[in-house]
């Protein structure tokens, strides 16, 4: 028996589940609501004394996407993951008997990326924004080792644990590729983030840890077009959608990028950055990106280049 009375059981699926407490989890305030459930902000106070651990709570909403046991797939894949750059599983919390679970996690204060670099704007510089890529681009490696593909890489997804970390949050679109495969088939695309997709994954609903790749590119796009940038940038990207016209907009986009049109390099971006490493990411064909270990080490000598 643990000291803190919150229990380690062996759940069915003979994962460590960690059991909180309904009756000591204190909701605090909403984080976040998708079509994904909602999160709200609670406090895990077993003593009642407000000394408790704030925590996020990921609460299922059972609708056409995401069905019960998408989300035990969700807590399960979750569980087993443990990488300073992706967000803590702390366990999960049963209320209305076992008919409803909720999946609970570390709280990280300063929210997602996206909310954060159009906060900070003004004090966010390059070398700050590396950090962050490379931050990143280590949780995406470690993923892989795990033959996880994330297929929902993007700011949004990003969360902010300090002024100096950030971690990968949200798998409730990640797929484990089967060993036998080097890439996972979606049958029902869902809502899908098309401008963050390869073009093999708007095409052919193919993913794999290259089309990972391919996002981690619009993540750095979005990371560099928010620094030291003085005009609202949310304004021009919406201007690059609006233009795009036609029978449908993932058609028009996969034949723009097969026609080799990119996102232009966001103003003060560093060359090596933009015209290189954003330029790998978006190789059109899959197996022309660099792997993730490939990215993590051209970023390190781009710091490390920018000390000098
Ligand atoms: C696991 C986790 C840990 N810490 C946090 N901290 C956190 C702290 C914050 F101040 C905020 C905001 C900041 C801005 N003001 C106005 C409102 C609160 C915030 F949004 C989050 N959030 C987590 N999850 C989470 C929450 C909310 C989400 F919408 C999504 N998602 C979004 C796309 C799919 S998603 O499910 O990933 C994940």
């Amino acid at each position: 028996v643990t000291q803190n009375p919150v229990w380690r059981v062996l759940s069915p699926s003979q994962h460590e589940q960690t059991l909180f407490e309904e009756r000591h989890l204190r909701y605090i305030s909403p984080l976040g609501k998708g079509n994904f459930g909602s999160v709200e902000l609670c406090r895990y106070d077993p003593l009642g004394d407000n000394t408790g651990e704030l925590v996020a709570v990921k609460k299922l909403q059972p609708n056409k996407q995401s069905t019960v046991d998408d989300f035990q797939k969700e807590v399960n894949m979750l569980s087993i993951l443990h990488c300073d750059y992706i967000v803590k599983y702390r366990g999960v919390c049963y209320s209305m008997g076992r008919l409803s679970m909720s999946l609970v996690m570390e709280y990280l204060p300063y929210g997602s990326l996206i909310g954060y670099l159009e906060n900070n704007q003004h004090n966010i510089n390059t070398r700050r924004m590396l950090l962050f890529a490379s931050q990143i681009c280590k949780g995406m490696e470690y993923l892989q080792t795990l033959r996880y593909v994330h297929r929902d890489l993007a700011a949004r997804n990003i969360l902010v644990a300090s002024e100096s970390l950030v971690k990968i949050a949200d798998f409730g679109l990640t797929k484990i590729i089967p060993s036998d495969k080097e890439y996972y088939r979606v049958t029902q695309p869902g809502e899908s983030p098309i401008f963050w997709y390869a073009p093999e994954s708007i095409n052919e609903s193919r993913f794999s840890h290259k089309s990972d790749v391919w996002s981690f590119g619009i993540v750095l796009h979005e990371l560099f077009f928010y620094c030291d940038n003085k005009s609202n940038p949310k304004r021009v990207k919406k201007k690059l959608l609006i233009n795009i016209h036609g029978p449908s907009i993932s058609m028009h986009l996969a034949n723009i990028l097969k026609n080799n049109w990119r996102l232009p390099s966001p103003p003060h971006c560093p060359p090596k950055v933009c015209s290189n490493l954003m330029r790998q990411c978006w190789a059109y064909n899959f197996d022309e990106r660099p792997c993730f270990s490939s990215l993590g080490n051209q970023i390190e000598t781009i710091i490390l280049s920018q000390l000098s």
